[in-house]
């Protein structure tokens, strides 16, 4: 592995009884990117993590992390990796400072260097004000940048992240990932997460689309949604179904009239729209261009959206167990 590979993967699989988790994954994550699994929920993403941290033993192939392989080095691979798990492992008991003192103690560290490091990352999570408090009192995007601080103690070259923002709120999404940029900015580190978070996905260099325990696609956001291609224009007129048809028989373009309006799509939406509203005979009332997003880019290469995916007792952006 050249030392500029933080993840590499080859064939690596899952198989629980009959049932696939993970089906002959092939990936490789160059160091110092934010690498994003999107996946509906069972897709497998939680499964790989936990393969690639040393937590689950593979059924087959074989994987590389940090410079490690994982079935050979396991001990190397867990001092070279920083976790975060879905669900909070704090005490919340014990003062931010207290659950990472007991990490720094959990990893060996010697104590003066210990105070500086938890010093450091308690200011990086802008914790600082709030060290003495037990965890308790925390609200939830306090614990989980409390959880990534605790994940980077050790200066791990990898840091895992399981759903990093799942259960919380949109403002507090936000911050999290403020944090998680300002932390690629001073430290380098690859970043490894899991979302069903079509925005989470947005913040990576580059992603996999993974369900059903394969890897469906792989590429940087924007080169993927490239490949959907087409922006979705959507305009309100004062005859639906004349404009779809004067748009299907001027420009040979696939144009629907439905409940929101005429709706087809074309790959410059903007470019478009000037010609479009110049060759229409019917009055447009108004018009709005949507580029492609990841969900687009799901549903192209899965026939489904990732919401229909992960199941309708889901909901969209809560606690998922
Ligand atoms: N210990 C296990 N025993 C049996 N089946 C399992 C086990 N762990 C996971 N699975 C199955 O493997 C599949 C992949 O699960 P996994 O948790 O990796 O998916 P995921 O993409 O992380 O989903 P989620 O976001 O819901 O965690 C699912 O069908 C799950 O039910």
């Amino acid at each position: 592995m050249s030392g500029r590979t933080a993840v590499l993967v080859e064939g690596l699989r899952k198989t629980y009884g009959t049932h696939e988790a993970v089906v002959d994954l092939d990936l490789s994550v160059a160091a110092g990117q934010t690498y994003g699994f999107l996946g509906p929920n069972g897709a497998g993403k939680s499964t790989t993590i936990g393969m690639l941290c040393t937590l689950i033993r593979p059924s087959a192939g074989r994987a590389e992390v940090a410079g490690h392989d994982i079935a050979r080095d396991p001990d190397a691979v867990r001092r070279g990796i920083g976790l975060v798990f879905q669900e909070s492992t704090l005490d919340g008991e014990l003062t931010a400072e207290e659950n990472l003192r007991f990490q720094a103690d959990l990893f060996g560290m010697p104590r003066p260097l210990a105070r500086r490091a938890i010093a450091e990352l308690l200011d990086l999570v802008e914790l600082t004000p709030r060290k003495d408090s037990p965890v308790r009192t925390y609200s939830g995007g306090m614990r989980r940048r409390l959880e990534i601080a605790r994940g980077l103690l050790h200066t791990p070259r990898v840091l895992f992240l399981d759903e990093p923002t799942t259960g919380l709120d949109p403002q507090t999404r936000v911050a999290i990932w403020e944090h998680l940029h300002r932390l690629r900015a001073e430290q380098e580190i690859t970043v490894f997460l899991t979302t069903h978070h079509l925005e989470e996905a947005e913040h990576c260099d580059r992603m996999a689309i993974m369900d059903r325990g394969q890897l469906v696609v792989e590429g940087t956001p924007a080169g993927l949604k490239g490949v959907v291609g087409a922006d979705l224009v959507v305009l309100r007129t004062g005859d639906d179904e004349e404009a779809a048809r004067s748009v299907r028989e001027r420009f040979g373009i696939e144009a629907e009239a439905g409940a929101d309006g005429v709706r087809l799509r074309t790959p410059d939406g903007a470019g478009f729209v000037p010609r479009l509203c110049a060759e229409l005979t019917v009055p447009v009332h108004a018009v709005t261009v949507t580029p492609p997003t990841l969900d687009d880019v799901f549903l192209h290469y899965t026939g489904r959206t990732i919401r229909e995916a992960d199941g309708p007792q889901q909901p969209a952006f809560g606690p998922r167990r």
